[in-house]
């Protein structure tokens, strides 16, 4: 794949799916890698465009996908899924191709993606749930309905991965919890050898939870996909919630299914921000710099 040349400047859009927003990079037709340090520059709202996550479309490698979307969190780190980035970028092939469905390869796998009627929301299958500790992954075996570590007020976690790391914490009221403090400190437990995504929740009623969110490698998000899909399952697992619920987010409400096969299928908004831009000469990793 060819380098960017230092003094490219890369045509950009910004996206967000409920205020979790997204530079997208295409790099379909001309092949990009960025380092760790330009991810980090670019999703940094200071110095560069500001984000929650770089997406980068790359052409698929699957013959049943329409696109790969690559993750990279603003800390530089890859991830595995994103589930409001996915409703993003399945709304943009849709446009392009005129269907009303799009298959989104992943590193995770591939995504089916489909609009509701109405147009305004996107389904999206983000594939199985997955429960033990190996595929969390955790440092060592344990029951992922009650994790054995506790932090103040967020105690007897779950555990639930989609592709990426999560840990599920019940609370009374979410809007109480200091997640700026022990959001980080639980992302890099022990427990956790690739961090986690930290979700603490509150239970409304059977159909429907509030959460708020500390992601990996970004902080607190307006809202997560994956993680909303995360919660959900893990209070079916604690039969808190129907299979089927509302969880509401800072930035908006997902509706979240735990199908029969052991797949969760998110439905949620998206949107368009606007594009540009990026002129890399001018983005730097130093700190201080200004773009
Ligand atoms: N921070 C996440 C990736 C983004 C997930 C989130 N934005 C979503 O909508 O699922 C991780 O490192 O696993």
């Amino acid at each position: 794949m060819a380098t960017v040349s230092a003094g490219a400047k890369l045509p950009f859009s910004k996206m967000h799916g409920l205020g979790n927003d997204f530079v997208v990079l295409d790099a379909r037709k001309h092949p990009l890698v960025l380092c760790e340090h330009q991810f980090r520059a670019i999703a940094d709202r200071r110095r560069g465009i500001g984000c929650d996550q770089v997406i980068v479309l790359e052409s698929a490698r699957h013959p049943d996908a329409d696109l790969f979307m690559r993750i990279r969190n603003p800390d530089g780190s890859e991830a595995s899924a994103c589930g409001n980035a996915t409703r993003c970028i399945a709304a943009r092939v849709m446009g392009e191709t005129g269907r009303a469905h799009a298959v989104i390869e992943t590193v995770a796998g591939l995504l089916m993606a489909e609009r509701e009627p109405g147009g305004e929301e996107i389904s999206v299958d983000m594939g199985e749930a997955r429960l033990d500790s190996s595929d969390i992954p955790l440092a060592e075996a344990c029951n992922t309905l009650h994790l054995p570590i506790a932090l103040g007020p967020l105690q007897d976690g779950v555990a639930v991965s989609m592709g990426n790391p999560h840990a599920v914490f019940f609370v009374p009221d979410v809007m109480t919890i200091d997640l700026p403090s022990l959001g980080p400190q639980l992302e890099h437990h022990s427990l956790f050898p690739a961090r986690a995504n930290i979700e603490v929740v509150q239970v409304i009623d059977r159909r429907r939870l509030r959460m708020r969110v500390w992601e990996r490698g970004a902080g607190i998000t307006q809202a997560c996909g994956s993680g909303a899909c995360a919660v959900l399952v893990a209070a079916v697992r604690r039969n808190l919630t129907d299979r089927t619920a509302d969880v509401v987010l800072d930035g908006g409400r997902l509706i979240i299914d735990w199908l029969d096969n052991g797949h969760v299928r998110m439905t949620g908004a998206w949107a368009q921000s606007f594009s540009g831009e990026i002129d890399l000469a001018r983005l730097s990793d130093r700190e201080g710099d200004h773009v």
